[in-house]
C-alpha cells in the first residue's frame, strides 16, 4: 500500500524527485571524494610537502563544495515542493471522498478524527514517502558505494564493517512490534480525546444548562492522561530506536579503530589510506544509521495508512456516475415500493408510495420520527433506498447525474447550517452571479433584508461558529433567502420556518404559498396552520403513508390528521409571539381534565403562564421535585432519560399541542426525566401552587383527576 504512494508521488512530480535525488547523490559523492582525498592529502601533499600538489587538491575540494551547496539547496526546495505537493494531493483526495459520503459514513467517523486524518495521518505519511527518496533509497545507494570503496581498500576490515552494520537494525527487529501497538494505542486516545473536544464545543450550552462541566473536564483530563502515558512510551521506544543503532556503531568504530591501527602497524596500510578507510567508513556509518532512523518514520506511517484506508476505503452509499442528464422536471415526482432503514434490520419507510406533483405545495406532516425527513432525504438522493425507487419524470434517480438533479433543487434544512463568511458571501453560494436587486429580493422575500441592513455592517457582516452570532430565526431567514436566491424549480423545506416567530412565520409562509404557484414546494411540518395552506398533504404515520389529500378532506376524513389537527388547536398567541393563552374547550380534551366543568376549565385556564425558552434549554431536570405542568403552544422538546450508567436516552419528542408534567399537579414527586428544548418553545405552565385552590373550589373533580392519575402513576410504574 505504501508502494502506491510512491509511485503516486514519482507520477506527480518527476522533475523535482530527480533534482531532489540528484542534490543527495551529489550530497554522497562529495562526502566520499572528500573522505577519499585524505589518501592523497597526506601520501601526496603533506608527507612529501608537495605545496602545488596541496592546492590542487583543497581547490578541487572547495569547488566540490560549492558544487554541493548548490546541489543541497536545489534539492532542499525541490523536496519542499514534493512535501507539500504530497500534502495538497492527499488532503483534496480525501475531501474529494468525503463529499461523497452520506449519514452511515458521518456516523461512522467522528469529526475530529477525521480532521485527525488530515492534520496528524497525511504528513505521518508524507515524511515516510520523502525520507524514502532522501534518507532511505539513497542511503543504501550510499552504503553499497560506500562498501564497494572500503572492499577496493581493505577487503578484511570491510568484512568486519559488514557484519558489524547488522547490529544497527537489531533494535527494529526488537522494538517494531511495541512501537506499531503504541502507535495505534496513541491513534485510538488521541481519536477520544479529539471526540470530547468537539463534543464540548458543539454542545456548549447544554453543558453549561446541566452543569455538567466538571465532569467534562475529568473526562477531558481522564483522555489526556491516558494520552501522556502512551505518548511517553511511544517516545522512549522512538528515541530508542534512534540511539540504539548509535551504540552499535560506537562499539564497529572502535573495532575498526584497533583492526586498522594493527593493520597499519604491520605495513599493510599506508597512514594516508588508513586515514581514508576511517573517513569513508564513518560515511557508510552515517548511511547505514541514516537508514536505520528512517525505519521508525515507516512504522508511524504505517498505522496512519491504515487509518487513512480505512476512510478512503468506505464505499459511498450513493453512486454519482448516474449516465444522463435528468431534463428539466415537469410533471411529477414517485416514490415507488420505497423501503428503507439506517440501521439493517430496522426499517424507517416500509413499502412506502408516494405521488407529488411537481407544482404546488404539498407538505408532509406525521408525528416526530414518523420518518418525514428521512423522504426528504430520499427525494435530495443523500441516500438511495435499499428496495424500490424514486423517480422524477419516470427518471430514477440512480441513473441520473447528480449534479443535473441537484441544479433543479434548493433546500432549506431546520438547523440553517450557515458557513464562516459574509451574509452576502452565504447568500450567493448557489448564485454566485447574483445581481444586488437579485440579493435584495430574496432577502425581502424571506423577511430578512430590513435586519440586514439594521446591522452596521449590512450584508457585508460576517457570520462566525456556524451562525452563533444571530438568532435561530435569522439564521433561518438566511437559510431561506439563500435557497429562494437560486430560484429552484423544486423548492424543499424541512421545518424551514419552524424558529421564526408567529408573525414572521406567516409573513414568510405566505411568500412561500406564492412560489408554489410557480414551481413545487415541498415542505416538511409539524405545524399544521401551515400544512393547512398548502395544496395536498401527506400524512406519515410509522414510516408508511397514512393519508393523502387538502386540508379540507384529511379534517372531513376525521383520522390521523384530524387528531394531529385538534391537538395544536386552542392556543391564542400575542402579535410578537411571546405570549399565549389557551382556551378552556383545549383544556377539556387533554385525558385528565376530560369531563370537568366548563368553569372550571375556564379559570384553570386563566392560571397559565407562559414561558419562553431558548432551544437546548432544560424546562423539567430528572430527579427535581415536580410542581409543574406544561403544555407546548409552540416548539418542539426532547424528553431524555438518565440510566444507572450514567447514559442519556432519548425517549419522545413532544411538539405543538402537547403537554408533559401533569402528576406534578397532585403530587410532589421527583421528575422521572430531563425535558429539554430542541427548538426556541412557548410554553404554558401551570403550578401546583395555583391548581390546588380551583381544586378546593370544585371539589367534584378532584376524585376523578386522582383516578386518571392513579392510572396514568400505575402505567408508569409498570413501564
Ligand atoms: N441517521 C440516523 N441513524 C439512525 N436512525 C435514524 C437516523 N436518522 C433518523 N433516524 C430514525 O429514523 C426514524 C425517522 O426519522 P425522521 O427524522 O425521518 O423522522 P421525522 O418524522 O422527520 O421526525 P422529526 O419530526 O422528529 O424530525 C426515527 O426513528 C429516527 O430515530
Amino acid at each position: 500500500m505504501f508502494w502506491k504512494y510512491i509511485i503516486t508521488t514519482i507520477r506527480s512530480s518527476p522533475l523535482l524527485l530527480l533534482v531532489m535525488v540528484l542534490g543527495a547523490v551529489i550530497d554522497i559523492a562529495f562526502r566520499y571524494l572528500s573522505s577519499l582525498s585524505y589518501k592523497y592529502l597526506i601520501d601526496k601533499a603533506i608527507v612529501p610537502r608537495d605545496g602545488q600538489a596541496l592546492a590542487v587538491i583543497v581547490g578541487a575540494l572547495l569547488v566540490l563544495g560549492l558544487i554541493n551547496v548548490a546541489a543541497g539547496i536545489s534539492g532542499d526546495y525541490a523536496k519542499a515542493r514534493v512535501g507539500a505537493k504530497f500534502l495538497f494531493d492527499s488532503r483534496i483526495k480525501l475531501f474529494r471522498h468525503m463529499q461523497l459520503q452520506s449519514h452511515r459514513f458521518y456516523e461512522r467517523f467522528r469529526i475530529a478524527d477525521l480532521l485527525a486524518r488530515y492534520s496528524d495521518d497525511i504528513p505521518a505519511i508524507q515524511s515516510a514517502v520523502l525520507q524514502t527518496f532522501t534518507g532511505g533509497l539513497l542511503s543504501v545507494s550510499s552504503v553499497i558505494v560506500g562498501l564497494s570503496i572500503l572492499f577496493t581498500m581493505e577487503w578484511r576490515l570491510t568484512l568486519i564493517v559488514l557484519f558489524g552494520s547488522m547490529l544497527l537494525f537489531v533494535p527494529h527487529r526488537l522494538l517494531k512490534s511495541r512501537s506499531l501497538a503504541l502507535g495505534k494505542a496513541y491513534f485510538k486516545h488521541l481519536e477520544k480525546f479529539n471526540g470530547s473536544i468537539d463534543e464540548n464545543m458543539k454542545a456548549y450550552r447544554v453543558i453549561r444548562a446541566f452543569d455538567l462541566r466538571q465532569s467534562m473536564l475529568e473526562k477531558v483530563e481522564g483522555n489526556l492522561r491516558s494520552m501522556l502515558s502512551v505518548g511517553v512510551q511511544r517516545s522512549f521506544v522512538t528515541s530508542n530506536l534512534n540511539r540504539v543503532p548509535m551504540v552499535a556503531l560506537s562499539i564497529l568504530t572502535a573495532v575498526i579503530l584497533a583492526y586498522g591501527s594493527y593493520l597499519t602497524f604491520d605495513g599493510v596500510l599506508s597512514i594516508g589510506e588508513f586515514m581514508a578507510f576511517n573517513s569513508v567508513f564513518f560515511t557508510v556509518g552515517q548511511s547505514m544509521f541514516g537508514l536505520a532512523s528512517v525505519l521508525p518514520y515507516f512504522l508511524s506511517a504505517r498505522t496512519s495508512l491504515e487509518r487513512l484506508q480505512q476512510v478512503m476505503e468506505w464505499e459511498p452509499d450513493v453512486s454519482e456516475h448516474g449516465g444522463s442528464e435528468l431534463p428539466a422536471v415537469h410533471s411529477g415526482i414517485t416514490l415507488k415500493d420505497i423501503s428503507f432503514a439506517y440501521v439493517p434490520g430496522e426499517p424507517v419507510l416500509q413499502q412506502l408510495n408516494l405521488d407529488i406533483p411537481t407544482l404546488g405545495y404539498t407538505s408532509i406532516v406525521g408525528s416526530s420520527g414518523s420518518g418525514k425527513s428521512t423522504v426528504l432525504q430520499l427525494l435530495l438522493r443523500f441516500s438511495d433506498p435499499q428496495s424500490g425507487s424514486v423517480l422524477y419524470d419516470g427518471y430514477d434517480l440512480r441513473e441520473v447525474q447528480y449534479s443535473s438533479l441537484l441544479q433543479q433543487v434548493g433546500v432549506v434544512f431546520q438547523d440553517s447550517i450557515l458557513f464562516h463568511a459574509t451574509i452576502k458571501e452565504n447568500l450567493v453560494v448557489g448564485k454566485p452571479d447574483a445581481t444586488a436587486e437579485e440579493i435584495e429580493g430574496a432577502a425581502r422575500a424571506a423577511g430578512i433584508h430590513d435586519t440586514i441592513v439594521g446591522f452596521r455592517d449590512g450584508y457585508e457582516t460576517m457570520i462566525h461558529n456556524q451562525g452563533d452570532n444571530l438568532s435561530g430565526g435569522q439564521r433561518q431567514r438566511i437559510a431561506l433567502a439563500r435557497a429562494l436566491l437560486r430560484n429552484p424549480k423544486i423548492l424543499f423545506l424541512d421545518e424551514a420556518t419552524s424558529a421564526l416567530d408567529p408573525e414572521t412565520e406567516r409573513s414568510v409562509n405566505e411568500t412561500i404559498l406564492s412560489l408554489s404557484r410557480s414551481r413545487a414546494i415541498i415542505s416538511v411540518t409539524h405545524r399544521l396552520a401551515y400544512a393547512a395552506m398548502s395544496d395536498r398533504i401527506i400524512v406519515l404515520d410509522n414510516g408508511r403513508v397514512a393519508e393523502v389529500g387538502s386540508h379540507e378532506q384529511l379534517i372531513e376524513r376525521g383520522g390521523l390528521y384530524g387528531q394531529m389537527w385538534e391537538k395544536q388547536q386552542g392556543f391564542v398567541l400575542s402579535k410578537g409571539g411571546s405570549n399565549a393563552q389557551v382556551q378552556a374547550d383545549r383544556l377539556g380534551k387533554l385525558p385528565f381534565f376530560q369531563g370537568m366543568e366548563q368553569d372550571a376549565l375556564e379559570q384553570m385556564a386563566w392560571l397559565f403562564v407562559t414561558e419562553q425558552r431558548d432551544a437546548g434549554a432544560t424546562v423539567v431536570t430528572q430527579g427535581d421535585t415536580g410542581d409543574k405542568f406544561y403544555l407546548i403552544a409552540r416548539g418542539k422538546v426532547e424528553v431524555c432519560v438518565d440510566t444507572a450508567e450514567g447514559k442519556r436516552h432519548k425517549v419522545a419528542v413532544l411538539e405543538d399541542g402537547d403537554h408533559f408534567g401533569e402528576i406534578a399537579l397532585m403530587q410532589h414527586i421527583p421528575r422521572t426525566a430531563h425535558v429539554i428544548t430542541v427548538t426556541p418553545c412557548l410554553l404554558l405552565s401551570l403550578s401546583y401552587d395555583h391548581f390546588h385552590p380551583l381544586l378546593e373550589r370544585f371539589p367534584t373533580i378532584r376524585e376523578k383527576l386522582e383516578g386518571a392519575l392513579k392510572t396514568r402513576l400505575q402505567g408508569r410504574d409498570a413501564s
